[in-house]
């Protein structure tokens, strides 16, 4: 699908207090909005994603899959401060004509909502029928749904927390010190700082996945390599694999962004924060989470008022959510007649 471009009519206040100008949003849309206007899905997407939504889960959107645009009007919307279209840190400000990291604001998980919002109003979607969202998706979610509880009828999240956890923002910053490390991030060029985001992918990765996924994946198949080691390579391998599609100046915005999300900040906290929402809402966790785990699932699904809560086991780990499009299929069809079930 083509990637359509969405300029913001005003600055955009951050939570912060600085105003970004001209804000722009990148994003894509499948299927056709139906007459009675109620077929809309909103995904937002993760850390790494785009609004290519249909190719990073081509699991469950696509024809003949759970979201099918011959029967819903999909909207995937690049979130602020990333790489793909929307407006990021090496966008060229449009007042000094410079992109720097360093002048580009600090993003909070509210600012990307506000910034999807400002297209929500645009595309003229007064209701959504299904928000959906894992991880950095799952935090923009909540937060929107939070915000803007008369939006949204169905809220599906997965892999994702109503507060963002000491242990997520620790991994966050190992990964932002390994970037840091790398003088080339002084460059404000899409490479500057390429070999510290592989580094801060390989750590990543040790977060998304499992002891298990390596050991199912990565054990040598003899006992002959004293170097070179299977799950050494295969760290190398993801760490090039992102930092030829991703730069290092939104990876170290979006990190920040996810370390801010806190749906109870200003609201009297998290639970009171959650009981705002109206949505219908099915919570999934993943049994083999070690970032997102369990128990961050079970507080949303606690606090949200009639929230059902759904555990699926997956040797992915974290990265589940992206993969196991089977099991999430299965949840939502479960979702889909109990909640339509009268
Ligand atoms: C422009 C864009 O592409 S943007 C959108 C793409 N990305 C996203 O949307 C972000 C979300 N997606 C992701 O995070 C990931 O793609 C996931 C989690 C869905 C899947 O991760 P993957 O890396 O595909 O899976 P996995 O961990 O099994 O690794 C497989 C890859 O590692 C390689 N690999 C496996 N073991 C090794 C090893 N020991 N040494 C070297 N390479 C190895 C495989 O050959 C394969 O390579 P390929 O990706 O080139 O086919
Ligand atoms: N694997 C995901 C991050 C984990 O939520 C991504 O690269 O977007």
């Amino acid at each position: 699908m083509p990637t359509h471009q969405f300029q913001l009519p005003q600055p955009l206040p951050l939570e912060n207090g600085v105003r970004l100008a001209h804000p722009e949003v990148a994003y894509q849309t499948w299927g056709q909005l139906n007459a009675a206007r109620d077929n809309v899905v909103w995904v937002c997407h993760a850390l790494t994603a785009n609004a290519d939504v249909a190719d990073w889960w081509p699991g469950l959107v696509g024809p003949g899959r759970y979201f099918d645009p011959a029967d819903w009007f999909i909207v995937c919307a690049n979130v602020l401060g990333s790489c793909y279209g929307s407006t990021g840190p090496l966008t060229p400000n449009p007042i000094t004509g410079r992109a720097t990291f360093q002048e580009f604001p600090l993003l909070t998980i509210r600012d990307m909502v506000a910034a999807h919002e400002a297209l929500r109003a645009e595309l003229g979607l007064a209701r959504v029928h299904t928000l959906i969202g894992g991880s950095l998706g799952g935090q923009q979610a909540v937060e929107w749904a939070v915000q803007q509880p008369q939006v949204f009828e169905n809220l599906v999240l997965l892999a994702t927390n109503a507060r963002h956890s000491a242990w997520g923002i620790a991994f966050n910053e190992a990964q932002r010190l390994a970037i840091f490390a790398d003088a080339t991030f002084q460059q404000n060029s899409p490479a500057g700082g390429a070999a510290g985001l592989q580094a801060a992918r390989a750590v990543a990765l040790l977060s998304y996945r499992s002891y298990q996924a390596y050991d199912r994946t990565q054990t040598e198949p003899t006992d002959e390599p004293l170097t070179n080691f299977r799950a050494a390579a295969y760290q190398r391998y993801q760490g090039d694999k992102l930092a030829a599609r991703f730069d290092a100046y939104s990876y170290v915005t979006l990190t920040r962004a996810m370390d801010s999300h806190h749906v109870g900040r200003g609201r009297g906290g998290v639970a009171a924060a959650l009981s705002r929402v109206r949505a219908r809402t099915l919570v999934i966790g993943i049994t083999s989470d070690g970032l997102f785990p369990v128990t961050e699932q079970l507080l949303l699904a606690r606090h949200v008022p009639g929230a059902m809560y759904a555990e699926m086991d997956s040797a992915y780990g974290h990265d589940g959510f992206l993969l196991e499009a089977a099991q999430i299929t299965h949840f939502l069809e479960r979702f889909h007649s109990l909640t339509y079930a009268h």
